[in-house]
């Protein structure tokens, strides 16, 4: 086996401004022409992430965006750039299919901002599927704010909460120990069926625990998302015989096509752990391709400036742990999926272009690149068959 390993990180929505077409995307009716999630998280409070700066962080916003980011902006010690997206989704299947090589050919079926949000026989067979009268919510909604004002009425009533937002996604929030955890799977499941042939990305299982007042989201939840429409760098190094590692929600994301092995955790800090531990053990010749979502789901969706600003400083220590572990051979590469600029009006994700930071090939600015040269590079480095539209920049 060649003495070759690759590792592709996904910072799940760590964009860097500056996406041409981000006048074509919005958030409570704003365009997202001007959000920049790590620049104006730099802005609110100076960033210190010594690791991720020194391959070229801040280079990369400025060359993606010319905006400030305080605390970056160090000279570039590695291989550095920035990556516009050609999908017509701000999504985590978009960003990452076309990563890996696979750009969108499809317009996603989005839901409308109305009550109900659901045609009203897909409500009706939903209730039909669960075998209640009903459900609950049935309109645009933030998954924390929802399960707040709705939570109770779902334990008296036992009708599942469905809601969905700026992504073509369905959500089904119900009480892990009331409706139950399997139930609530194979809700979502049969859901999957109905929605996925109009081209609804994802239908996402939101198990919660508690009691009014204290409504909480579990770690449980489960997406399930539509295949990708042609085969990915996981595919093709799997095809090839290498071992492929889905650390996260990778597995998810795709189906479950192409993956090797699954590493999942309760949190992104059991995800580093994995990480960390695949720089030690991984395969000669394998991938490893990691999400961390935290960003995302934590602190950008909850527009949590703070929240968000120390998510990104624990992470660039993470980064620096893992990359103290590479070896001779190995290429690390670090992006992002999309943006969700938590200092932006309402609670979506925001268009922007991504970083793209690279271990193992030296001091190089590979410029403005689009999302499918990552896999062209990963592919390459891999010495595996080409993948996607993109072009290697190794
Ligand atoms: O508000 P929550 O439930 O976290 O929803 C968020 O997570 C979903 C998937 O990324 C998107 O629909 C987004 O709005
Ligand atoms: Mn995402
Ligand atoms: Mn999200």
């Amino acid at each position: 086996m060649i003495d070759r390993r690759a590792f592709l990180i996904v910072m799940d929505s760590v964009g860097i401004g500056g996406a041409p077409d981000a006048g074509g995307y919005f958030n409570a009716g704003q365009p997202d022409t001007g959000a920049n999630t790590l620049a104006h998280i730099a802005q609110a409070r100076p960033l210190t992430m010594p690791h991720l700066d020194a391959l070229g962080l801040g280079a990369a916003i400025r060359l993606a965006s010319g905006d400030a980011a305080p605390g970056l902006g160090a000279r570039p010690q590695g291989l550095w750039g920035a990556a516009t997206q050609i999908s017509r989704g701000k999504d985590t299947p978009s960003g990452h299919w076309e990563i890996a090589g696979v750009p969108v050919p499809w317009e996603w079926h989005y839901f409308p901002d109305t009550r109900p949000a659901f045609p009203p026989d897909l409500g009706a067979r939903i209730a039909q599927e669960a075998g209640t009268g009903g459900i609950l919510g049935d309109e645009h909604a933030s998954g924390t704010e929802i399960i707040a004002r709705l939570g109770a009425e779902h334990l008296r009533s036992g009708w599942p909460i469905c809601y969905t937002s700026a992504d073509s996604v369905l959500q089904i929030a119900a009480h892990e120990e009331a409706f139950g955890l399997d139930r609530l799977y194979r809700l979502c499941q049969a859901v999957a069926a109905m929605v996925h042939p109009m081209r609804v990305g994802r239908v996402i299982a939101r198990p919660f625990l508690g009691a009014e007042g204290s409504f909480a989201r579990t770690p449980n939840r489960r997406d399930y998302a539509i295949a990708p429409p042609a085969p990915t760098l996981l595919d093709v190094a799997q095809d090839a015989g290498r071992a492929t590692h889905a650390v996260g929600k990778i597995g998810d994301i795709f189906s479950h096509r192409g993956i090797g092995r699954l590493h999942k955790g309760r949190s992104d800090a059991d995800l580093a752990g994995h990480l960390l531990a695949l720089a030690d053990q991984a395969e000669q010749g394998s991938l490893t391709f990691a999400n961390f979502v935290e960003f995302d789901s934590l602190y950008g969706h909850r527009r949590d400036v703070a929240g968000y600003a120390a998510a990104l400083e624990w992470f660039d220590g993470v980064a620096g742990a893992l990359m103290a572990r590479l070896r001779p051979g190995d290429l690390a590469i670090f992006t992002a999926d999309h943006g969700n600029d938590p200092t932006w009006p309402g609670t979506d994700h925001t268009r922007e272009r991504v970083p793209v930071l690279g271990w193992g090939y030296g001091a190089r600015e590979i410029g403005q690149v689009g999302f499918a040269d990552i896999a062209a590079s990963v592919a390459a480095h891999l010495r595996l068959p080409p993948v996607g539209p993109g072009r290697s920049f190794l």
